[in-house]
């Protein structure tokens, strides 16, 4: 049941404790919420399980305290770092659910495209802001994204994390680098062989994944661009495309 103070959150997975495998915080031990539904279709999503209505029979509305009692029990009642995705977990409502874990000492991550946000940012631990390049298909509106760095109000540690796929990618990353000097800059190649339906664990092209990594660093050292750090999808060169990892 969910009631009218604390709403429900549509949770796809919630999973972990696994190390976080992208950006600011990787490595680190975190115990993941995924959300369900998403305003954006990114062509190359690899996250279309918490995306696509057709998985919607799969997803769970929860109360916040049901969820917070699962991350309880995956991670043992220790504190650990917990990773709020999606889908965009900024569409759903998880004020509560964070201002519960800081209560017993848990930290708060968010990742999202940053077309939506909310005044709980500014409760985070770390925001993490992941624009999405041309090759995904998608636009940035960039009233959107600057509305949730307003809403942060600068309290939690934020980055952005750019996906790369190919030259014009990576000049919209250098545009969105440049838009907000004071952010840390990940940037991470993209995975061109996501899990599709039918196809879920299926091949993963990592001879290519990589071949993309080495031009990306290619590019920015070349390029000089020395505050950007260029890392893997660590999850994906350890488990592939596996879910729940
Ligand atoms: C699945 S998204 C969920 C959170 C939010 N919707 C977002 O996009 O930031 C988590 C991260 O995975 C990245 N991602 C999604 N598909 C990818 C792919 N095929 N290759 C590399 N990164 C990908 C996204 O850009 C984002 O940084
Ligand atoms: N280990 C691990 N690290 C991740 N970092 C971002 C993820 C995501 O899908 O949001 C993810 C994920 O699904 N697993
Ligand atoms: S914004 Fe994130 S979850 Fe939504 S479609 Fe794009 S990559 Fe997938
Ligand atoms: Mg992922």
């Amino acid at each position: 049941m969910t009631c009218a103070l604390h709403p429900g959150i549509r949770v796809s997975e919630i999973f972990g404790p696994t190390i976080q495998g992208e950006g600011v915080l990787i490595g680190l031990p975190t115990v993941f919420v995924r959300t369900g539904g998403c305003d954006y279709r990114c062509s190359w999503c690899d996250s279309l399980h918490a995306v696509d209505r057709r998985f919607r029979h799969d997803w769970e509305m929860m109360t916040p305290e049901a969820v917070w009692q699962k991350v309880i029990a995956l991670s043992g009642g220790q504190p650990v770092m917990v990773s709020l995705s999606g889908g965009n977990p900024a569409i759903q409502p998880l004020g509560h659910l964070i201002d519960r874990g800081h209560g017993e000492g848990y930290r708060f991550a968010l990742e999202s495209q940053g077309s939506v946000s909310k005044q709980w940012f500014a409760d985070l631990d770390v925001l993490v802001l992941s624009p999405k390049p041309p090759s995904s298909e998608m636009t940035t509106d960039w009233a959107a994204f600057d509305a949730c760095l307003e809403a942060a109000q600068a309290k939690p540690q934020m980055a952005l994390k750019l996906v790369v796929f190919d030259e014009d990618d990576y000049a919209y990353a250098k545009d969105a680098a440049a838009r907000y000097p004071q952010l840390p800059v990940y940037l991470q190649p993209g995975n061109h062989t996501p899990p599709r339906p039918g196809n879920e664990d299926g091949f993963i092209d990592f001879a290519g994944v990589m071949r993309r990594m080495e031009w990306l660093v290619e590019k920015v050292t070349r390029d000089r661009w020395f505050e950007a750090r260029v890392l893997p999808q660590l999850h994906v060169l350890l488990w592939g495309n596996k879910r729940g990892v």
